[in-house]
């Protein structure tokens, strides 16, 4: 039996996590539950999963859910530092981090910090704080195992084949819902048609990312790290049905690639019982049904931000950190329609332009460059 504490439970990957739970019940259990303010979501998830310990977005909520409860209470925190503990709990073997943003990575250290295995979806931890937290899982012994589908897919398709026979590896972009969008028009959408992605159903944060081409770029950092390939050795190909999720190159002109249904439940359930695989629930793969596989050149003319996470890549140092915090703030501006769709790489340009990149490896230095890029986007929104 592997116990799991899941942060970001209430979430798009927090509740596919809990399908795939669900369905094995003599496999998985559920140590902990951390989530920010859907309280109501997080008590039926209580009643049904039974955690020892939970965690919620302030005091406030903490209350609410301790009214909402009756019986055996869980230990209920709040915070940050309460999803961390949620994190650390005891009887945790394993840790899906899946809270959205920059927010998931203190207690994504924490987890590793505490000896946990670690699910990994949450990639601006990687984004943010690579070296740091590549660092933590040699020296804590823990495994970082990727549940992105691009990463899953490259795992799985590393499997088996020595380092040195690597070539390149290959993530595949869907393109997002402005992919044959001209560029004028783009200046004109809104967060309603952004929301709209062609192939995935995820939350509001990364299918923006997804419509900017961003979520491509964190991705191509996120791979860095968990790969060791260097920015020259990443590719990025469109490839608009999702059913490639990523593939690697070998230096015999060999491709391995995994291939499924665009469902999140197939790399989760690959992290949560590897090195075995389980049943996940996805609809089985049908090529005939598909029959078309389409590949393109990302256009990075119209989706800047491709480029500018490459740049950050390369320029290295705190840059991938900016880059992140300067896009959460310009998304989240998005949505809230005090910004147009193409300001957001504008504004990321203009922070990491600003930015005096330096080379850290410590927590506390990445935190407070994270929250210099997000004064300074923010006061370009205004
Ligand atoms: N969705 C997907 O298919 C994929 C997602 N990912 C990555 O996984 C992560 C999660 O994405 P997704 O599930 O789509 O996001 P969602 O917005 O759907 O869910 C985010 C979760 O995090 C919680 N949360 C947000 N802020 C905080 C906070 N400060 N403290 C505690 N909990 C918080 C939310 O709680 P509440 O809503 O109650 O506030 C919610 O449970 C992201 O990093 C994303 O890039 C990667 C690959 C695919
Ligand atoms: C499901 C998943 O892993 C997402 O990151 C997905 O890849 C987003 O699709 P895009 O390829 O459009 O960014
Ligand atoms: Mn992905």
């Amino acid at each position: 039996m592997k116990s799991l504490s899941i942060l970001g439970s209430t979430g798009s990957i927090g509740l596919s996590t809990l399908d795939v739970v669900r369905r094995h019940p003599d496999r998985f259990s559920v140590a902990g539950l951390a989530e920010g303010h859907d309280v109501e979501a997080l008590s039926r998830q209580i009643r049904e999963f039974n955690p020892s310990i939970v965690s919620v977005r302030d005091e406030a909520s903490a209350a609410q859910l301790r009214d909402m409860l009756d019986g055996n209470l869980p230990e209920i925190c709040w915070g940050i530092d309460g999803a961390a503990r949620v994190g650390e709990a005891e009887e945790a073997d394993m840790v899906v981090s899946a809270i959205v943003g920059a927010a998931g990575l203190v207690p994504t250290v924490r987890a590793i910090k505490a000896g946990k295995d670690i699910a990994l979806a949450n990639k601006e931890t990687l984004v943010v704080a690579g070296q740091l937290v590549s660092d933590l899982v040699r020296k804590h012994n823990v495994r970082l195992l990727p549940v992105d589908s691009e990463h899953s897919a490259i795992f799985q398709s590393l499997e088996g084949h020595r380092t040195e026979d690597i070539e390149r590896i290959i993530l595949t972009a869907s393109g997002g819902p402005f992919r044959t969008t001209p560029a004028e028009e783009l200046l004109r959408v809104g967060p309603e048609q952004a929301l709209k992605h062609p192939q995935w159903d995820m939350g509001a944060k990364i299918t923006i990312d997804s419509a900017t081409l961003m979520n491509k770029g964190l991705e191509v950092i996120e791979a860095h790290w968990l790969f060791g390939m260097p920015a020259d050795r990443i590719g990025v190909v469109v490839h608009p049905q999702s059913i490639i999720h990523s593939m690697v190159e070998y230096i015999d002109g060999c491709v391995m690639a995994q291939l499924g249904a665009p469902d999140m439940r197939a790399p989760i359930a690959y992290a949560l019982s590897f090195p075995e695989r389980c049943e996940s629930g996805i609809q089985k793969l049908d090529l005939t049904k598909v029959a078309t596989l389409t590949f393109e050149e990302p256009d990075t003319e119209r989706f800047p931000s491709l480029r500018l996470a490459f740049d950050a890549l390369r320029a290295g140092g705190t840059y991938p950190a900016v880059l992140n915090a300067a896009n959460e703030i310009a998304v989240a501006s998005f949505l809230d329609r005090q910004i147009g769709f193409t300001d957001i790489p504008a504004i990321v340009e203009k922070t990491m332009d600003a930015h005096k990149p330096e080379n850290t490896v410590d927590l506390d230095h990445y935190l407070a460059v994270d929250r210099w890029a997000r004064e300074t986007a923010a006061a370009m929104t205004l």
